[in-house]
């Protein structure tokens, strides 16, 4: 202390101070009140960024947060040192699992908290749970949440930390992340991977250029030996950010006899480059029970005995000067609790940078949020925005239906089989083998599978045969044209035979096309609202509609209805040209020239190929010819059968009528006996002959005098009956094919694509 020139005199009290003294007092007010106000600013950049990094912790995100990561071997008294650092013992190292999970300790210097208070960060959330104070339940949770949390993730480590906060009057402003020390061979029973796991987390803990590694080696290895030295130095090549501690330096401690072997050992020359300084720490041994008080009493004991040592034990001591500021714990202390506000200090600007662009951000999307809220109560831009919501999804619609590859038909499309099942409409009415058109495996939506549909409903309908009638049915309208004397009795008969058959099969047929390609529109909206919430995303000018759920829901079912009533009408127009084709005015069964004619294979056959078009196409990988040609018209099969097919098994029908027991006089006998010749004979104009035939058969009912009537439907059952079923079969063909060739594609066609 200086004295004043009055020194050795009694002060007189009263006496006013000297200026000098006034100022004196006046700057160490100052002084102290700028050293007061630094250290605030240092605890509230501390607090600020220990809150940063609990709430980067609980949300997972990725700040550029000055930290310590502590690093090293198993065992090289990484645990240790936290206890040291925070001032007292929460047992952490005596779990025998070891460290397992990062534990972030933020360690808070409140002078209040004479007993420490440890806070845990919840598992997921950002808030802290409430303080323990006994060091055994902390160390217990460390365990139970370590444990608990591999159990679920199924691994022997895990880089989710766990975070605890403590405020202690005895600890420094400090953070440091705790790792699960490096091994060399796996634990009995734990995965043989679970070293390079460790080493791989570890390395990726530490990585981030803002963090600081604090790595602990022990003080009985030697730096020519040094298992994890390279790993540290594949991290931060030049340790331009990594702190080197020598740990249980009084196991090393005895084995220095001479000065030179101390400087040497310390200066680790050789290993570590010229400006890095290693520091060399000993903790307490004593295992113990005690208190908190004497366990920091036993750390600044050890301080005091490891240079006590190396000054007297050793002979001619130490370089002091050079390597005294790096022995014993509180030098270390001291040096991370400095390093730490310096990083924090220089890392500032960046942060405040990264929190206020997170701020905008956020202020950004408050503000839209804001306008979207003003924007539902003003009716007029809420339904602009609904218009263009649903024009949005009308072009995607159409562009769905155009062809689109977008979104990936692998994930949104069906195959035929899951169109059937998802739209509950396995089958085909009447059909009892399964349909399967080209392309059946592929996953298809849009335009590509209306037009499967439509191809599939092709199949469907010329697998159907001409259903049985029975006699009775023959026998009404056969002998009732006969009644009133027609000419062409049979033919009538047979047509009227046909329409019957045509309304009552071809009906449900069609309206299950109708069902099928209303399921194809429906399951669009799906993808058109994927595509505009792609689209939306992209463009973010577009108001997006999502949280307007109502609204989404009443756009879904006007669209729903729209289809449901699209297929309502397609119904009734196909069954419209149902009526028209099976009308008794039609003239379609008795145009001889009708597509070329009853029973003209190639042309029937060239029809076929037409109409299988694009459609036919089988664009499956798995395509073997067989697949490819799924429901193209078997070869020795009766159904699945296109027209040429059932003109074909018309006149293998006939061919194999059955011969009545008596023949009928009525009858030519080349009707029965033309019939061998035509067998399996499908292109030999038989069906041509057997049109001739029956209008001579016709002719000659008529010239003879010989009245259909008077047939015995039941004695002759193989003559008029089998005559009629067969002629019924063609017209039903020809009904058949008029509908499905001409009017029925296109009323659906025109009636659901382009309504
Ligand atoms: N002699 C001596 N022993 C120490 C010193 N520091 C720690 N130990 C002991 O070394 C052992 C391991 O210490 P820990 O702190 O658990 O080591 P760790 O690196 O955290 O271990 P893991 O988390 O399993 O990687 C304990 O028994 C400690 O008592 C020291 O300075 N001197």
């Amino acid at each position: 202390m200086a004295m004043s020139p009055a020194a050795g005199r009694t002060p007189n009290p009263k006496a006013a101070p000297s200026p000098s003294a006034r100022r004196a007092v006046a700057d160490s007010a100052s002084a102290a009140a700028a050293a007061a106000a630094a250290a605030s600013d240092t605890k509230a950049r501390f607090e600020a960024y220990n809150r940063l990094q609990a709430a980067a912790v609980a949300f997972g995100e990725k700040l550029p947060i000055p930290e310590i990561v502590a690093i090293g071997g198993q065992s090289d008294g990484k645990s240790s040192l936290l206890e040291a650092l925070l001032g007292f013992r929460f047992n952490v190292r005596e779990v025998e699992m070891g460290t397992r999970r990062p534990l972030v300790l933020q360690m808070v210097h409140d002078p209040t908290a004479l007993d420490p208070r440890c806070r845990f960060q919840e598992e997921d959330s950002e808030e802290y749970g409430h303080p323990m104070v006994q060091a055994a339940a902390i160390a217990d949770l460390i365990k139970q949440r370590t444990e608990s949390h591999l159990r679920t993730i199924q691994a022997a480590v895990s880089a989710k930390p766990i975070v605890m906060r403590a405020e202690y009057a005895h600890c420094p402003n400090l953070t440091i992340i705790d790792t699960p020390g490096f091994v060399l061979k796996a634990k009995k029973g734990e995965p043989e991977r679970t070293p390079e796991e460790i080493l791989s987390m570890v390395k990726t803990l530490a990585s981030p250029p803002h963090r600081l590694i604090l790595f602990l080696q022990q003080s009985s290895v030697e730096w020519c030996s040094s298992l994890w030295l390279d790993a540290i130095r594949e991290i931060d090549p030049t340790f331009r950010r990594t702190m080197i501690v020598i740990s249980k330096f009084d196991n090393r401690l005895k084995e220095f006899t001479e000065r030179w072997e101390v400087d040497s050992y310390l200066s680790a020359s050789g290993y570590l480059g010229d400006n890095v300084h290693p520091f060399f720490v000993a903790l307490p041994k004593d295992r113990g029970t005690i208190s908190n008080d004497e366990f920091r009493r036993q750390i600044c004991q050890v301080d005091i005995d490891v240079l006590r040592h190396l000054r007297d034990g050793v002979k001619g001591g130490f370089n002091e000067e050079k390597f005294g500021p790096y022995i014993g714990f509180s030098c270390l202390r001291k040096y991370l609790e400095s390093e730490l506000q310096k990083r924090y200090k220089e890392a500032a600007p960046a942060t405040l940078a990264l929190l206020e662009q997170r701020c905008s951000d956020v202020s950004m999307e408050l503000s839209r949020m804001d306008s979207k809220l003003q924007a539902t109560s003003d009716v007029s831009q809420l339904r602009r925005s609904a218009m263009l919501h649903a024009a949005s999804i009308c072009t995607h619609l159409r562009a769905l239906l155009d062809g689109a590859a977008d979104p990936a038909p692998e994930v949104w499309g069906k195959t035929t089989e899951e169109e059937q099942m998802h739209s509950g409409i396995n089958s085909w009415p009447g059909i009892s083998v399964p349909v399967k058109p080209p392309n059946s495996s592929l996953k298809l939506y849009g335009g590509a599978a209306f037009e499967r549909v439509m191809h599939e409903f092709r199949c469907a309908t010329y697998s159907m045969e001409c259903p049985q009638v029975s006699r009775e049915k023959v026998a009404n309208i056969l002998l009732a044209h006969a009644g009133r004397g027609g000419s062409s009795g049979m033919t009538e008969a047979a047509a009227e035979i046909a329409r019957a058959a045509a309304r009552s099969w071809l009906a449900p047929l069609t309206e299950t096309a109708c069902d099928r390609l209303a399921f194809v529109l429906q399951s669009l909206f799906d993808l058109a609202m994927e595509r505009s919430r792609t689209d939306d995303s992209r463009y973010q000018n577009v108001e997006n509609m999502d949280g307007y759920v109502g609204f989404l829901a009443a756009l879904r079912c006007s669209y729903y209805k729209f289809v449901k009533d699209l297929s309502k009408q397609c119904k009734q127009i196909v069954r419209h040209h149902l009526d028209s084709v099976t009308s008794p005015y039609s003239h379609i069964c008795y145009e001889s020239d009708f597509l070329g004619g009853v029973g003209t294979v190639a042309n029937t056959l060239h029809r076929f190929n037409q109409f299988s078009g694009v459609a036919s196409f089988d664009l499956s990988d798995s395509g073997s010819l067989e697949e490819g040609q799924e429901n193209l018209p078997p070869r020795d099969q009766q159904h699945m059968t296109p027209p040429a097919k059932a003109n074909e098994r018309e006149i293998l029908k006939e061919s194999q009528l059955t011969v009545p027991e008596t023949p009928s006089p009525d009858l030519p006998a080349d009707i029965h006996g033309g019939k061998k010749k035509d067998n399996g004979n499908m292109n030999d104009g038989g069906a041509r002959k057997r049109h001739a035939r029956m209008a001579a058969y016709a002719n000659r009912s008529h010239h003879n005098n010989v009245t259909v009537g008077g047939d015995d439907l039941v004695s002759r059952s193989g003559s008029s009956y089998s005559s009629i079923c067969s002629i019924s079969a063609q017209y039903f063909a020809k009904m058949r094919e008029v509908l499905i060739e001409r009017n029925v594609p296109s009323a659906l066609n025109s009636g659901f694509l382009t309504p």
